[in-house]
């Protein structure tokens, strides 16, 4: 089977999209998804993104992680697949797609992209974590010296005793400024750290201000693989006006054989 395929990444989360307006993408062979994210048999990517067309809005993301299974919502993906969106002309510098989550307004300027995430409503905070979902599910922790903090094997315990075959993402975090908080993930279907989180920082954004750690609703996210931006309004209890953005950058572009 062959077809073409665009290698993209948004602060270090890489991911493959794939254009499937002709829907001839087999998206139950997950072993094909995991082969061609797999970084020494195939593209090598975190996750692989669908862009197929929608009846009202502009386009539908379907998203699966590395492992080959679709999951819930990916911020990054998002950002990238809007800026293929305008790659493919279909939109130009705003647009309304549907995710699993639902539907989702972004705007686009050069290689930026503002993403409008769902609002917020339940927190779970206790004494040494916050968990929330953002679209995905994220547990998120405090701790000092995150640079060298190891996230690989404390994510994974996390994610498997704590939240078991379901699963959860995990963020560790530590505070750098009034605005500013360094974040490092364990994402869950990639089963390792990535580079980058979207839902991750957007959850870590909005624990920090929930816990008061900052009383700033525009925060810098600073991720090994470069700084991302969550701005929101709190009106209540709720989370509202939630924005995600960050650079979406067009890698390559490939034909898989
Ligand atoms: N990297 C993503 C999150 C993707 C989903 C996650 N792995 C899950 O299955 O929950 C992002 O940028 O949000």
């Amino acid at each position: 089977m062959e077809f073409t395929f665009y290698k993209y990444q948004g602060t270090g989360n890489d991911f493959v999209i794939i254009d499937n307006r002709e829907t001839f993408f087999p998206k139950e062979d997950i072993a094909l998804v995991a082969k061609i994210c797999d970084r020494r048999f195939g593209v090598g990517a975190d996750g692989l993104l669908l862009l197929e067309n929608h009846a009202t809005a502009d386009f539908k993301m379907v998203y699966f992680n590395s492992d080959g299974n679709l999951s819930t919502m990916c911020g990054n993906g998002g950002r990238c697949i809007v800026h293929f969106a305008k790659f493919l002309g279909i939109i130009s510098d705003n647009t309304t797609f549907e995710a699993v989550d639902g539907m989702h307004e972004a705007t686009i300027n050069n290689n930026w992209v503002s993403l409008k995430m769902n609002d917020v409503e339940k927190i779970n905070a206790s004494e040494n974590h916050t968990f929330l979902n953002t679209g995905s599910p994220h547990h998120i922790e405090i701790v000092s010296d995150l640079e060298n903090f190891d996230v690989f094997n404390n994510g994974r315990s996390i994610r498997n005793k704590i939240y078991g075959k379901e699963g959860a993402n995990v963020n560790f975090v530590e505070k750098l400024d009034t605005a500013k908080f360094s974040v490092r993930t364990y994402e869950r279907g990639v089963e390792d750290e990535t580079l980058s989180c979207g839902t991750g920082v957007t959850a870590v954004a909005i624990a920090m201000f929930e816990a008061g750690k900052t009383s700033e609703n525009t925060i810098t996210l600073k991720t090994p693989g470069g700084k991302l931006q969550v701005r929101f309004k709190k009106k209540g209890s709720h989370y509202k006006n939630v924005y995600l953005e960050g650079p979406a950058i067009q890698v390559f572009k490939g034909i898989w054989k």
